[in-house]
């Protein structure tokens, strides 16, 4: 390389240096706030979001003075992910907008709902855990409107101005809004990530709207058909989740074949004295089966595995890299953990980004994050796929009465539970961003929010709010990512992205057979494909990461279609006499 690309490189070695010793102090802060909501900590995190701002841009002019044209595609690639940033240089702009995010995320996080009797539930495990496991149509109204009444309304206002500063930060950089930034992430094009998941869906929607009429009809049975009517649209809190984002825990409503053996394990777990830390050790020995590493000593002193009784913390689930040199590891997890299947799948989740993280370690800073965001939420749920089967979940004792491979009744069951999970979340996980752009774009302006929020809602899901919304309300906010200022469409990436990891990582297990039965527990062979993607981290273009686990370069909704091919078939069969579709 020539002396002008060798200056530019110690200067990219000086930077990676700072950025990880700033990425550090700014987890540190966030993890103080995170695991104990105070006044003084929150302080904290905007300073240091300050002063991490400031330097970046500091640093983005600096960049900008390189003439990179000459140089190799990776300095090139450094450069431009310096050199792009959405953050206004205006300092009270820059505060004001990280107070609002703390603002918001405190509310939800310590926002409750209070009986009559005084007695005040919180969202997790309270309310949750009404929605989960009520059947009583009235209950399960009260609590799916007490938390969208106790978090919406203190919310809207806020939330208007913290979109306003964030899209003045990005129009100020020469973007048009901050939704052009979020959608930068995946590197698509001209822009073109919405007409990529938009095709997506388009080949996934005829399954989806198999499994809603399926569900609706069996709803209609349990509530009556005064309360869900046989077509159209379904009231959204019938779904056993509080976001109807995800139908697992309906299961024992819709199930198929009943008098087959029951694979939901949630109560062997409490059986058999699961607790939260046998459940962290069980994920992790699955990890390790396959060749990759185990959670360093510092993870279990540090992390927070269970909710604490004497402070606030921020409950929903999440894994944190503190950036340390390597040999330093310091990786962690929060999370509110309860004794439970869904949890355990949750913790497979936040474990495979605690993977990513060990894998892509040795990386330059720049590089310590994921081939794009997607890739990220896809590590842990590709391994629970593997984890979910009948065939895995007995080979850790936590189904006893099932044989070997079981009929085609047992199968559909078991399709249809990875369904209520997997299928049901697509729409849901299209239109949080498909909101969030056209508010970040003014498409949908504050007075529409709660409108446009539930036209999306009815259009993608087929879904309507059990009572009536007005636009006082602010339905978007009882969505912890809306809040916490998180991009959604990762997890629609991922949903469809993690069946063709586990389909390459399966052919390279050897398995044969049908997807769906795949465990690749165990095969060093499976991990080191997966690993060798993982430790690539975000050098390169997704594309390349997608070819080195797959060999295509695409995210291709073949896999999932596959996987769930003889469901569909079967669902088909079922409908036939229904009304499809709720437009
Ligand atoms: O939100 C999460 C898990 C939380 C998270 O692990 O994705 C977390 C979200 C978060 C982001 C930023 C700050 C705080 C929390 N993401 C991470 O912890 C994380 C860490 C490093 C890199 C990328 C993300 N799951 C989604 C949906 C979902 C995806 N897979 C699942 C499996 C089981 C149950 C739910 C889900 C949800 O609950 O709606
Ligand atoms: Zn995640």
């Amino acid at each position: 390389s020539t002396p002008d690309e060798e200056k530019a490189m110690k200067w990219l070695e000086e930077y990676n240096e700072e950025l990880r010793q700033r990425q550090a102090k700014s987890a540190e802060a966030n993890w103080a706030q995170s695991t104990n909501i105070t006044d003084e900590n929150a302080a904290k995190v905007v300073d240091v979001t300050m002063e991490l701002t400031k330097w970046s841009l500091k640093k983005m002019e600096e960049g900008k003075k390189f003439d990179t044209s000459g140089f190799s595609d990776d300095v090139k690639r450094q450069f431009g992910m310096i050199t792009k940033s959405g953050s206004s240089s205006d300092e009270e702009k820059t505060r004001k907008v990280a107070e609002i995010g703390t603002e918001l995320e405190k509310i939800y996080s310590t926002s409750t709902a209070c009986l009559p009797s005084g007695t005040c539930l919180k969202l997790d495990p309270d309310l949750e855990g009404i929605l989960a496991k009520s059947r009583d149509y009235d209950r399960l109204t009260w609590a799916w409107l007490s938390w969208r009444d106790a978090v919406g309304p203190p919310m809207k206002d806020k939330y208007a101005e913290w979109v306003a500063l964030m899209n003045e930060g990005a129009q100020e950089n020469g973007y048009a809004d901050k939704g052009v930034i979020w959608r930068g992430a995946y590197e698509m094009p001209n822009d073109t990530l919405e007409e990529m998941v938009d095709g997506v869906w388009e080949k996934v929607k005829p399954l989806y709207t198999q499994l809603h009429a399926y569900v609706r009809r069996k709803l209609s049975e349990t509530y009556g058909e005064d309360k869900v009517l046989t077509t159209g649209h379904i009231p959204a809190h019938l779904f056993g989740n509080m976001w109807a984002q995800q139908w697992n825990n309906i299961y024992d409503i819709v199930v198929p074949f009943p008098d087959q053996p029951a694979i939901d394990v949630s109560d062997t777990m409490v059986e058999q004295g699961y607790d939260p830390l046998r459940m962290f050790k069980t994920a992790e020995a699955f990890f390790v089966s396959i060749g990759l590493r185990p959670m360093p000593q510092t993870f279990w002193d540090k992390s927070m595995i269970t909710r604490p009784d004497d402070r606030e913390v921020v409950c929903h689930g999440s894994a944190w890299d503190f950036y340390h040199l390597p040999g330093d590891t310091d990786v962690r997890i929060k999370m509110c953990t309860k004794v439970n299947q869904e949890d355990l799948q949750t913790i497979h989740h936040e474990m495979g980004h605690i993977e990513y993280f060990l894998t892509y370690e040795d990386q330059k800073t720049l590089y310590r994050g994921g081939a794009n965001p997607g890739f990220h939420e896809a590590v842990g749920d590709t391994i629970a796929l593997s984890v979910n089967t009948p065939g895995h979940l007995k080979k850790i004792g936590l189904l006893q009465n099932i044989e070997g491979n079981q009929g085609t009744e047992f199968q559909i069951n078991e399709l249809l539970k990875m369904a209520l999970s997997k299928v049901a979340f697509l729409p849901f996980g299209l239109l949080i961003d498909k909101w969030r752009w056209r508010v970040f774009s003014g498409d949908i302006t504050p007075d529409k929010f709660n409108t446009e929020w539930w036209n999306l809602r009815m259009k993608y899901q087929g879904i309507k709010p059990p009572v009536e919304r007005t636009d006082e309300d602010f339905d978007p906010g009882a969505k912890y990512h809306i809040p916490s200022g998180t991009p959604y469409i990762r997890y629609f990436f991922s949903f469809v992205a993690q069946f063709q990891f586990q389909q390459a990582l399966c052919e390279e297990a050897g398995h044969d057979g049908p997807l769906h039965t795949c465990d690749i527990y165990q095969s060093k062979k499976a991990g080191a494909k997966l690993k060798n993607m993982l430790s690539m981290g975000e050098s390169k273009p997704w594309p390349e990461a997608m070819k080195a686990i797959t060999g295509q370069d695409k995210l291709d909704p073949s896999a999932i279609l596959k996987y769930f091919e003889p469901l569909e078939k079967w669902l088909r069969e079922q409908n036939k006499n229904e009304e499809l579709g709720w437009e």
